[in-house]
């Protein structure tokens, strides 16, 4: 067994379903082979180079337990660590839960999915045992990187033991948008399983939002520029886009015996043009419709006839899921046919192989071929494309793409299809064949900056750069979050003190959200922590709020404490009877009220709230993602209108306040300060607002926010909860 592997700064623990390499038995000899699939065919070709490690399947199930031990020091000549699987996890975990039911829900094929309680059963046992083959070689300093859709709960498994190890995750296929992500029964351990890394990547714009909604939606969690909190660990999930080891499939392009190998395939379909497909076995790559829209060719080209050939390589893939199994089977009826009605002597149109390649030989055909094609109903990437592109250096090429591949965002010189558009494809095919020399030329190179620019290895250092920029963006909140250190430091200079100045925002701080605004009552807990603040003569209790003075007068006008309302606009201090700011004007509530009574009709569950001096556009009840964007258009509408009527806007929490810009929170926490002269302040606050108070008080003040968002304050807290902790220990 390994142990305490000795893994460099510069190295990663890579964890994936599949090695890089593959072991079959050939004769009851271990066969040891490059695995397929763009994981191992990406990042397989240089992970040792910087003394990386890989822990994955190797694909075969050991005859006893001395087969075993051979493979596992065969593998770790290679930086490779074995888990191996049994028939029952095999069928259970990865044919069943992995690709039965995440794979077609991930690639849109909902009526692909099989939901058996037991397969998931299997996928959280193996990815439990993933995990615990990681975890002996895993500092709490060690970067572990968890690949793709078998392995989503393999982040939360590592974190809950290793707290502080660096996670990155990368999901390599689609993110379903969340009307299919919900059908999952268990979609919120999914979602918390890969909560557990520090970085969550993708390789689209669009799947990032899928998941982000998804985790909106199902978790609600509210995202804040691409990063998500979690028990006070801050998450980053940004684009990625894979890229290929482009160097290598230049080298091999331009290597004689790739060149002799790729002439000879040219001399055996002398005069036809190659249209060259590559892909897993699998529904997703479009393998059916692309017969369709080449059936179509064939039918209206007559004059094609013997003078193309549609060379398509699929290498097995999962073959013991009913759908494969059965897509396997149309696939060889179609090209039958297609063969049997159009070929002739001496011309097939379609030669069909169903074999996995040696990389020289694939690359011999990506020299050769005139045309690659790509037909992906959905697809995270795909890296045939970019391969045939590297390998076009001294022979030339069009690439045909299918919209729906992660790639084709990339590589805009292409010829981009809808595969599910058998004719128009069909003509784009023609397009691809008969088009001049000079344009090709022009497409590739323009597509060739790009691939090699983009390479595999400028992949994996942007996602390490940003995991450790995540790391440090961590450990610097850490020291912002309130905890014993900086609790003792407060109340240092709190007993140190004799004039204090408290000032507490209400809603998120001292009490938390209610859908129903009248609902978010004081606590017992709030009273007697103010109470007992308040007991103190050197004490100066304020709440300051963006309530109206009425809701403030019905809670705590009994108090001792002092209550500045909506804002700053109305005030009980000095002697606790109620004035308002002068000189404050009304005129544009009409023209304002207008506009919200628009979006309130046309948003259920909004509401409009009536301050003396304020107008309140409320959505907290309106269904999430429906509420965030009619408040993004509200907010458009009102700062057009704002050009001329000069009002402060407040995008607060699911709130949009409109109201004078005379008055604020930090102006009129101010005034107050420099009134009673405190030699201590205490401000603590969740919201927009409670910004100004950061930004207006004194340095030397203490501020503290309430979540922790961007902020001006100086420390932060998680929640109300803690908020009232630390009020109940100063009162002490
Ligand atoms: N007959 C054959 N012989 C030898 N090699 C063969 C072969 N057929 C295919 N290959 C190789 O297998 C790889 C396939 O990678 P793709 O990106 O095209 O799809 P795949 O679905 O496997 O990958 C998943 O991961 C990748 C990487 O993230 C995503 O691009 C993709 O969308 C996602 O489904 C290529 O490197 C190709 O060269
Ligand atoms: O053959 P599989 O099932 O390991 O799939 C390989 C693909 O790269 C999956 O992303």
């Amino acid at each position: 067994m390994l142990q305490n592997l000795d893994i460099p700064d510069s190295g990663t623990l890579i964890i994936s379903n599949r090695l890089p390499v593959k072991i079959e038995r050939k004769k009851s000899k271990l066969k040891f082979t490059p695995s397929e699939g763009g994981l191992a065919t990406g990042l397989g070709s240089f992970y040792k180079e910087n003394g990386s490690w890989w822990i994955g399947w190797p694909g075969i199930i050991p005859k006893n337990e001395q087969e075993e031990e051979l493979i596992r020091q065969e593998l770790k000549k290679l930086n490779l660590i074995p888990v191996f699987l049994t028939e029952k996890e095999i069928k259970g975990y990865y044919e069943g839960f992995s690709n039965a039911i995440l794979w077609p829900l991930c690639h849109y094929r909902p009526s692909y999915v099989e939901l058996k309680p037991e397969f998931w059963t299997s996928y959280v046992e193996v990815n439990k045992k993933f995990a615990a083959a990681a975890l002996p070689f895993i500092q709490e300093h060690t970067r572990v990187w968890v690949h793709d859709y078998q392995l989503m709960l393999v982040p939360h498994n590592i974190r809950e033991l290793k707290e502080s190890c660096s996670i990155g995750y990368f999901h390599h296929i689609p993110f379903p948008p969340i009307e299919l992500f919900k059908m999952l029964p268990w979609r919120d351990e999914l979602l918390e399983g890969l909560l557990g890394a520090d970085l969550i990547g993708f390789h689209t714009y669009e799947n990032v939002d899928n998941f982000l909604d998804s985790c909106s939606g199902v978790l609600n969690l509210q995202n804040n520029i691409n990063s998500l909190k979690i028990n006070g660990r801050k998450i980053l999930v940004d684009v990625f886009p894979m890229g290929i080891d482009y160097e290598k499939y230049k080298d091999q392009a331009l290597d004689t015996e790739t060149k002799d190998y790729s002439k000879h395939i040219k001399e055996l379909y002398h005069n036809q043009k190659i249209i060259l497909s590559v892909d897993r076995l699998d529904y997703s790559k479009g393998i059916l419709q692309r017969l369709t829209a080449f059936e179509i060719l064939l039918n209206d080209h007559p004059e094609l006839h013997g003078q193309i050939l549609l060379y398509m390589l699929i290498v097995p893939s999962r073959d013991q899921v009913n759908q494969y199994k059965k897509l396997r089977n149309e696939i060889d009826r179609k090209v039958g046919n297609i063969n049997a009605v159009y070929g002739k002597p001496g011309w097939q149109p379609i030669a069909y192989f169903y074999n996995s390649l040696p990389f020289h030989a694939l690359s011999a055909l990506y020299v050769a071929a005139d045309v690659c094609w790509v037909t992906s109903l959905y697809d995270g990437m795909n890296l045939v494309a970019k391969e045939y592109i590297a390998s076009k250096q001294e022979s030339s090429g069009v690439l045909v793409i299918s919209e729906f591949a992660g790639a084709s965002k990339e590589l805009s010189d292409a010829l981009v299809i809808n595969p599910y558009a058998v004719h128009r494809t069909s003509r784009t095919l023609y397009d691809a064949i008969s088009m001049e020399e000079e344009e090709k030329e022009d497409r590739m190179h323009s597509s060739q900056a790009i691939v090699s620019k983009f390479t595999v290895h400028h992949w994996v250092n942007l996602f390490m750069q940003r995991l450790e920029e995540i790391k440090n963006e961590q450990r610097h909140e850490l020291a912002r979050k309130v905890r014993e250190k900086v609790e003792t430091d407060i109340k240092s200079s709190y007993n140190a003190s004799n004039k204090r100045l408290i000032l507490l925002d209400y809603d998120g701080t001292l009490v938390g959200f209610n859908k129903n605004a009248d609902k978010a009552v004081p606590t017992t807990e709030v009273y007697e922590a103010l109470d007992n603040l308040s007991k103190d003569p050197r004490n100066l209790v304020t709440i300051i709020s963006g309530r109206k003075y009425s809701n403030l007068e019905s809670w705590f006008g009994n108090r001792p404490y002092y209550l500045i309302a909506e804002h700053g606009i109305w005030s009980n201090y000095p002697n606790h009877d109620w004035h308002l700011v002068p000189g404050l004007s009304n005129s544009w509530k009409t023209e304002v009220n207008q506009i919200l009574q628009r979006f309130t009709d046309r948003t259920p569950g909004s509401s409009i709230e009536e301050k003396s001096h304020s107008l309140a556009w409320h959505y907290r009840k309106v269904e999430r993602a429906f509420g965030l964007r009619q408040a993004q258009e509200l907010l458009q509408e009102l700062r057009h209108l704002n050009q001329v009527l000069d009002l402060q806007i407040i995008n607060g929490d699911r709130v949009i306040e409109i109201k004078n810009k005379l008055v604020n929170k930090g102006k009129a926490a101010i005034n107050l300060a420099n009134e009673i002269d405190p030699d201590f302040i205490l401000c603590i606050g969740d919201d927009a607002t409670d910004e100004d108070m950061f930004i207006a008080l004194p340095d030397s003040s203490i501020t503290i926010k309430v979540g922790d968002k961007q902020s001006h304050a100086k420390y932060y807290v998680e929640n109300n909860k803690e908020v009232l902790q630390l009020l109940a220990s100063l009162g002490k």
